[in-house]
């Protein structure tokens, strides 16, 4: 497992990560929320040693991370960094090899994940012929060729097409059911939603929320609920203690305690026929609103300053 414990960041006098704590588990697929200028690629780096913390620290199976630790990470960066004139194979094979993979074992990994990926009768072609989503898909078989110990993915969805997305939820899936820690970061809520056993989210360089997928929706289901009738609804209106949100013919979604909302319950058997009645739980997008809604950005801000090549770690 890796944690954070207490990590902050300041880039100058600005602190852009604020006493972040969180874990991401063996085995399981944790999404990295958060709006632009959130702090997530700040992270991610000083997860993987390119920047230092300036408070906190990172452990991987409570241990600190030395470098012999990090060679074994895989990590897909948000600035894609491959070589656009090198055959995709070749370079997938190269990588492989940069972290200590025999001759043949490197052709064979670099060859059976372009294959995965969609992507093996391109072997031969140059990276810079390829669209920018097979590209993409090259950047992920680059973060995935050592077969890592722990992996680290920002944005490793964006600019994919659905199918692609398919493509890389499942090796990606695999490689976490191995019992490997990873983190990735996406914009992509439904993604996110659709793929990740557990979600951080952070806004305004502060975690905000910490928990599996079912926990966050649970916390904030509120008292909302839905009824569908044999009938038009508009009568739910008029019961006192409801709040209408959508009303469209037979089909309702108001807020109102459990009590109430048993009320609307009996009200509406009585009326005839009830098709559905339930609570209204939130999607990912929904809670994500909640939950960052009037943070105030770093990217708004003035004052901010831009990249201090002195504050990168050696
Ligand atoms: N080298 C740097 N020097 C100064 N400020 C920086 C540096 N790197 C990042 N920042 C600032 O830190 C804040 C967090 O940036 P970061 O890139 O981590 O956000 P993010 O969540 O990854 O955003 P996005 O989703 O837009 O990629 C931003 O305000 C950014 O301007």
């Amino acid at each position: 497992m890796i944690s954070l414990h207490g990590v902050s960041k300041s880039f100058g006098t600005r602190e852009v990560l604020t006493d972040l704590s969180f874990d991401v588990q063996r085995g399981r697929l944790t999404g990295f929320v958060g709006g632009n200028g959130a702090g997530k690629t700040t992270t991610m780096r000083i997860l993987l040693g390119v920047l230092r913390a300036s408070r906190g620290e990172v452990t991987l199976d409570g241990r600190p991370i030395d470098g012999a630790a990090l060679r074994t990470f895989g990590y897909m960066p948000e600035e894609r960094g491959l070589y656009p004139k090198m055959e995709i194979g070749e370079q997938l094979t190269y990588l492989a090899r940069l972290h200590g993979i025999d001759k043949s074992g490197a052709k064979r990994r670099a060859g059976d994940l372009l294959e995965r990926l969609g992507l093996g009768p391109r072997a031969k072609d140059k990276l810079e012929s390829l669209s920018l989503g097979n590209q993409q898909r090259v950047q992920v078989a680059a973060a995935l060729v050592h077969d890592p110990d722990v992996l680290i993915m920002d944005e490793p969805f964006s600019g994919l097409d659905p199918l692609a997305v398919d493509e890389v939820v499942t090796v990606i899936g695999e490689h976490a059911a191995r019992g490997i820690p990873v983190l990735f970061s996406s914009h992509q809520l439904d993604v996110v939603e659709r793929l990740c056993d557990d979600l951080v989210i952070i806004a305004g360089g502060e975690i905000r929320a910490t928990g599996t997928r079912e926990e966050l929706r649970d916390a904030h289901s509120g008292d909302r609920w839905e009824l569908a009738a044999g009938s038009d609804t508009g009568w739910v209106r008029e019961i006192p203690g409801v709040e209408v949100d959508e009303l469209a013919g037979d089909h309702a979604v108001f807020s109102a305690s459990p009590e109430v909302a048993q009320q609307v319950l009996r009200d509406a058997v009585a009326r005839g026929e009830v098709a559905t009645f339930r609570p209204v739980r939130p999607t990912l997008g929904e809670i994500f609103r909640d939950i960052v809604v009037d943070q105030p950005r770093h990217d708004d801000d003035p004052d901010a300053t831009t990249s201090t090549t002195s504050e990168e770690a050696a």
